[in-house]
């Protein structure tokens, strides 16, 4: 799905309003994998929620496929998923699943059985269990098979596995990866970790402080299964850091201009 942003802007309402996103511009080709990287607080989430649907936008632009996002969003076409999961307690493992197949209406976008999943999230032997009986981070895997087995083409992820020991996030970042090239979904993911990005995107994104602009779209040529331990790899996550170190100085030296002459330069 291909996710096109214009002149985005977005402001809370309330004593004294607070700007969040500054003039977003973005274009995200369909099958594309975008990581977004910006210091806590900056209006990641809040982009996220716009191009979901979850609300409308001050000012500028969101189209999905030419679409408004609510009218994607009702045709089920967008997956979401963040640190907190939002399981049915009621529902077992294979039942809170199997859910979300039962709620794309178009089969054919399917990925894999119920089976497939809880395997592949190796989750198999609490098929029957209630959610709160599960640590963290196997709730987590619950709710990625659960994004998967919705089989949406749009991926709106927000630091997803930040929870997560680093173990059990490697491979799940394999597994996300294995899935990414299979079904050609868009994803955008929001991280904290670069080497996360590096691994996982085709395109990294570096945002100011709040609000959010976008600093740097960097893209990140390197073949896939990634060897984070090779010298291209090192070489673009110390690239990373330098950029977002950049594009905080440029915010702190932006924001000394509006207090020293009142207005924006
Ligand atoms: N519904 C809301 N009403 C008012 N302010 C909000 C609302 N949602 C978010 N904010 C504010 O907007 C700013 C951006 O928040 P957002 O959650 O988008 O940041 P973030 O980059 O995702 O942060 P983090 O990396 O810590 O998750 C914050 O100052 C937050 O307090």
């Amino acid at each position: 799905m291909r996710v096109q942003i214009d002149g985005l802007n977005h402001t809370f309402q309330q004593r004294p309003p607070l700007r969040a996103l500054d003039d977003i511009a973005l274009d995200v080709e369909s099958g594309e994998f975008v990581a977004m990287i910006g210091p806590s607080g900056c209006g990641k989430s809040t982009l996220l929620r716009l191009v979901a649907g979850l609300a409308t936008p001050t000012q500028g632009m969101i189209s999905l496929d030419d679409q408004p996002p609510q009218q994607i969003a009702s045709e089920k076409r967008i997956a979401w998923m963040s640190q907190q999961v939002a399981l049915l307690p009621w529902r077992t493992v294979r039942t809170n699943i199997a859910l979300a197949q039962q709620i794309n209406p178009q089969p054919k976008r399917r990925s894999r059985t119920v089976d497939d999943l809880l395997d592949l999230v190796g989750l198999r032997e609490f098929e029957d269990a209630y959610p709160f009986t599960l640590s963290g981070g196997m709730q987590q895997r619950v709710a990625l098979a659960r994004t998967l087995a919705l089989g949406a083409d749009l991926w709106l992820m927000d630091e997803p596995f930040a929870a997560l020991d680093q173990l059990t996030r490697d491979q799940l970042v394999v597994e996300v990866l294995e899935y990414w090239r299979k079904l050609h979904p868009t994803v955008l993911w929001v991280t904290h970790q670069i080497q996360e990005a590096v691994l996982l995107a085709n395109r990294v994104l570096v945002m100011t402080p709040r609000p959010a602009h976008i600093y740097a779209d960097v893209p990140v040529d390197l073949p896939y299964p990634r060897d984070d331990t090779s010298r291209d790899f090192q070489a673009l996550v110390r690239q990373l850091r330098e950029t977002i170190a950049a594009g905080m100085q440029f915010h702190h030296d932006a924001q000394n201009h509006i207090q020293n002459d009142g207005q924006i330069r």
